[in-house]
C-alpha cells in the first residue's frame, strides 16, 4: 500500500432509522478518508449521528448505502464476517456506554479482545498488565467490572481498546465521564501509546482543546460532514 493512500475510505455512506413511524435520514452521503497515523476529530450536536458513524466503521451496523474500503479493498458486509474480523484484529473501539461485561473481573474485560481474537501469549499479557497500570486499575485487577465507578469503567474501556495494539481506534467521547485531571492524564496516555505504536484515531469529542490534538476535525450536522 502506498503510504499516501488512505487505509480507510468511506464513500457515500447513508443511514436512516425508523423514528416515530418515519424513516429519518441520519447520515447523508458521507465520504472521507483516514490515513495512517492520522487523528481525526468528530464533533457535532447530540443526536447528529456520530455514534452511528463509528458503529458503521466498526461493522456493528450496516449502512443503507455506500462503501467502506480498508486498504483499498471493499469491505463486504455479507454475513458481517469481514467487519468482525477487522474489528478483532485491527480496530479498537472505546464505546460511550463502556460495554463492559459487568459480571466479569477488570482483567477478564481487559483481555476480552485477545480472547475473542483467539491467540495471545506472554507478550500480549505483559502489555495488558502495563496498560492496566497506566490506567490506574492495577489494584482493581480482580474486582468485578460492575463495581467500578463511571470514571474507572471509562479508563478500563480505553485500556481494552488498546490491548490488541490496533491500527485504528474509534473513540466515542472517551473523556466524557472524567474530571479535568484524569482527562489530561488519559490524553497523555494516548500520546504515549501513539509513540510506542502509532495508530489512527477517530475521536468524538466536544472540546476545542482536543481539536488541537487532531490533524483534522469534521463537524457532523444534519447528516452532512463539514471539515472545520
Ligand atoms: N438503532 C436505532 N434505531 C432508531 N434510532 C436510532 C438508532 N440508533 C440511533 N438512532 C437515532 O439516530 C440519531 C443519531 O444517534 P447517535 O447516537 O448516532 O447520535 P450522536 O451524535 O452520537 O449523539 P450523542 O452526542 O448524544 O451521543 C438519534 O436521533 C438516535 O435516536
Amino acid at each position: 500500500m502506498n503510504q499516501k493512500e488512505p487505509f480507510l475510505s468511506l464513500k457515500g455512506i447513508s443511514k436512516s432509522f425508523p423514528i416515530a413511524g418515519k424513516r429519518i435520514p441520519i447520515l447523508k452521503d458521507i465520504s472521507f478518508d483516514v490515513f495512517k497515523e492520522e487523528w481525526i476529530g468528530l464533533m457535532g450536536p447530540s443526536g447528529s449521528g456520530k455514534t452511528t458513524l463509528l458503529s458503521i466503521i466498526a461493522g456493528l451496523i450496516r449502512p443503507d448505502r455506500g462503501k467502506i474500503l480498508w486498504k483499498g479493498k471493499h469491505l463486504p458486509y455479507f454475513f458481517d464476517i469481514y467487519p468482525a474480523y477487522l474489528r478483532n484484529r485491527h480496530i479498537g473501539v472505546i464505546f460511550q456506554d463502556f460495554r463492559l461485561v459487568e459480571s466479569e473481573t477488570v482483567w477478564e474485560n481487559l483481555i476480552l479482545p485477545l480472547r475473542i481474537r483467539g491467540w495471545y501469549g506472554k507478550n500480549q499479557l505483559d502489555y495488558a498488565q502495563w496498560l492496566l497500570k497506566k490506567v490506574g486499575l492495577e489494584t482493581h485487577k480482580h474486582h468485578r467490572a460492575g463495581l467500578l465507578s463511571g470514571g474507572q469503567k471509562q479508563r478500563l474501556s480505553l485500556a481494552r481498546a488498546f490491548v490488541i495494539q490496533p491500527l485504528l481506534v474509534l473513540a466515542d467521547e472517551p473523556f466524557a465521564n472524567l474530571d479535568e485531571k484524569t482527562s489530561e492524564e488519559l490524553l497523555e496516555l494516548l500520546e504515549i501509546l501513539f509513540k510506542e505504536q502509532p495508530f489512527s484515531m477517530i475521536l468524538v469529542h466536544h472540546k476545542k482543546k482536543l481539536a488541537k490534538k487532531c490533524h483534522k476535525t469534521y463537524h457532523l450536522h444534519e447528516g452532512r460532514l463539514e471539515l472545520l
